[in-house]
């Protein structure tokens, strides 16, 4: 298990892809192969022009998706007609499996933590039978000093080398409240981290994490509002073992409700999760199950009120459509809800197109297994691991890499492994003008320092994406940039358009299906209260 002194921090912590050239592609991808994307939906045509619906769901990613799967399930009664809309020709936005040659690999996300709120949308979706989930052993590795170091995984919590003695000291100290208190101004990542555990615990193994969620800068992410989990301990607590204690007494006092019978056992440790055919399977199994509700090719133009009600304004392959809704929930991301809005509302306009999005190559790389370091195999002969995570100071300029073939089974041809390594990030924006080719020598050179024989063959290069704004960085002063894009919407009383998705919601694909649920309730609520 990784950083399990830090287990608080895990816990939270085809192309053309668009159907009319006006649609800005989300992510550039070549692929050695030629393949069509899993999910794919074609667009419904028989959705009328001025149709009525009581809510409209913008963007088709989980956060969309899940908010329309809730609302289907469990509000069905206030919400009868529902309707989701999506710009491109498929649904699952940042979701993209892909599969060809014998290799299955994914272009985005690559797994989630099987929570609550994930095992429940499987269930619902039908799909919980095609969950598959990582060994909860596999370990995570930092590069430092030369050689990968496997994070702290419970039992040698005390004997692991990521860290020296003097480090773990100062941790261990920092941790139960030996250290400055908490200013009233907001901290980074690193600034927090430093204070509460020091130098080293921030160097060698937050500062890589922080990379391995956001490919972010944590000298620029907020720590209460990228990882809010860990801030809350030390403010409700005084100290993180202070907050832990604290949040214990509290469990002990008012249990936690019992889990619904019909969701999954809880995985044990701490594990990840997946799909047998990847984890494009829950969006389109989703959208299956709404049928007709999902319509693809709906790029949404404009939005506008009249009455209770709001208009919109979609451009759609049979031409220009307008709907109307009670309520709508945009779960497009920051940019594009800002753009859409920023005529309107100034203020929301300013604050959402300011949250930054850096650009992340994945870039999937196949050598065969002979090419892989010994040291680097387990005793049953195959690399062994979930992945490793290179800090900025040593000398690596790929973010990380992750083990794609051991981590879940049937994803590669016999002999090969798969590498899925990430590139670019908040500190190194040049990714998004790199030709390609360069991407690759530079992961592919990485790689031979730590991971691959130096006299390996060339790799195969299986596939390369590149994500012009790929994840919405949660710096200093995201939570109030949120509340005042919220605050502009009421005080021009459209509070009915919901702001949703990742930037909203949390970066983690579990993060954004918790909203999504959250949300189905808020939006049945606000049609209720129309009706009445
Ligand atoms: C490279 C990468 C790796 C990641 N790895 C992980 C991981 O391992 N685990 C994890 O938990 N998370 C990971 N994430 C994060 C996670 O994938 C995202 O946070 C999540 O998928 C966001 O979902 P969403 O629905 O909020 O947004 P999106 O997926 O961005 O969906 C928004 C949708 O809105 C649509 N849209 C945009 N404009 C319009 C319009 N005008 N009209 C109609 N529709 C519109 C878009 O086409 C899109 O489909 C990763 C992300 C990236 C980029
Ligand atoms: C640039 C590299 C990235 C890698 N994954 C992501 C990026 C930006 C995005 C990402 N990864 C995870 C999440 C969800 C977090 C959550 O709270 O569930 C997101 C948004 C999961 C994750 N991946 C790694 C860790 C340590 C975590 C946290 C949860 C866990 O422990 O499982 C490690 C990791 N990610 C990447 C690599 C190369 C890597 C290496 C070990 C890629």
């Amino acid at each position: 298990m990784p950083f399990t002194h830090l287990k608080p921090l895990n816990r939270l912590l085809g192309s053309p892809r668009a159907r009319h050239p006006h649609v800005a592609p989300q992510a550039v991808s070549v692929t050695n192969t030629s393949t069509t994307r899993p999910g794919g939906r074609s667009s419904a045509p028989g959705i009328p022009g001025d149709a009525e619906y009581d809510v409209v769901i913008v963007g088709a990613g989980i956060s969309g998706l899940t908010t329309a799967q809730a609302l289907a399930k469990q509000y069905s009664d206030a919400v009868p007609r529902l309707l989701v809309t999506e710009a491109r020709d498929c649904v699952g936005g940042n979701i993209i499996t892909r599969r060809d040659g014998g290799y299955q690999w994914e272009e985005g996300p690559n797994s989630f933590q099987p929570s609550d709120a994930v095992l429940r949308a499987a269930v619902d979706a039908g799909v919980a039978d095609r969950l598959v989930l990582g060994d909860p052993k596999a370990p995570r590795y930092v590069y430092w000093g030369g050689r990968l170091r496997a994070t702290p995984s419970g039992p040698d919590v005390l004997t692991f080398d990521l860290l020296s003695l003097w480090g773990k000291l100062r941790a261990g100290l920092g941790a139960a409240g030996f250290k400055a208190p908490l200013p009233e101004r907001e901290e980074s990542v690193k600034e927090f981290v430093t204070r509460n555990l020091g130098e080293e615990v921030f160097q060698r193994l937050i500062e890589p994490f922080c990379s391995g969620v956001y490919a972010g800068d944590p000298a620029k992410l907020s720590m209460k509002a990228a990882f809010g989990k860990v801030y809350d301990l030390e403010k409700g607590g005084g100290s993180i073992v202070g907050g832990v204690l604290a949040l214990m007494k509290a469990r002990k006092q008012k249990p936690p409700e019992p889990r619904p019978a019909d969701l999954p056992p809880k995985p044990k440790g701490q594990t990840v999760g997946s799909f047998d055919k990847g984890l494009v399977t829950l969006p389109s199994a989703i959208a299956e199950e709404l049928g007709d509700r999902v319509v693809t090719g709906w790029k949404l133009e404009s939005i506008d009120r009249s009455g209770d009600r709001f208009q919109l304004t979609y451009d759609t392959p049979q031409g220009r459509k307008k709907v109307s809704a009670r309520s709508v929930a945009l779960t497009v991301p920051a940019y594009t809800a800002a753009s859409l809005l920023e005529s309107r509302f100034p203020k929301l306009g300013k604050a959402l197109s300011s949250i930054y999005y850096p650009p992340v190559a994945s870039v999937a790389l196949s050598y065969p297994e002979t090419a892989i370091l010994p040291e680097r195999l387990g005793s049953d002969g195959h690399l062994a691991g979930f992945g490793q995570l290179h800090p900025r100071t040593q000398g690596v300029t790929t973010l990380g890499t992750i083990y794609a073939s051991s981590l879940f089974p049937g994803r590669v041809p016999e002999g090969k492994v798969l590498l899925l390594s990430y590139f670019g990030g908040a500190t190194n924006t040049r990714v998004a003008t790199m030709p390609h080719g360069e991407i690759v020598s530079q992961v592919d050179k990485d790689l031979r320092k730590m991971l691959i024989r130096s006299d390996a063959e060339s790799p195969h290069t299986v596939n390369v994406t590149v994500w012009p704004r790929a994840i919405p960085q949660f710096n200093v002063g995201h939570t109030d940039l949120i509340q005042e894009a919220k605050d502009d919407l009421a005080s021009q009383g459209w509070q009915g358009l919901h702001l949703g998705g990742n930037y909203v919601a949390g970066v983690a694909l579990g993060k954004c299906m918790e909203a999504g649920y959250k949300q189905a309730a808020e939006l049945a609520s606000h049609v209720k209260s129309l009706a009445t």
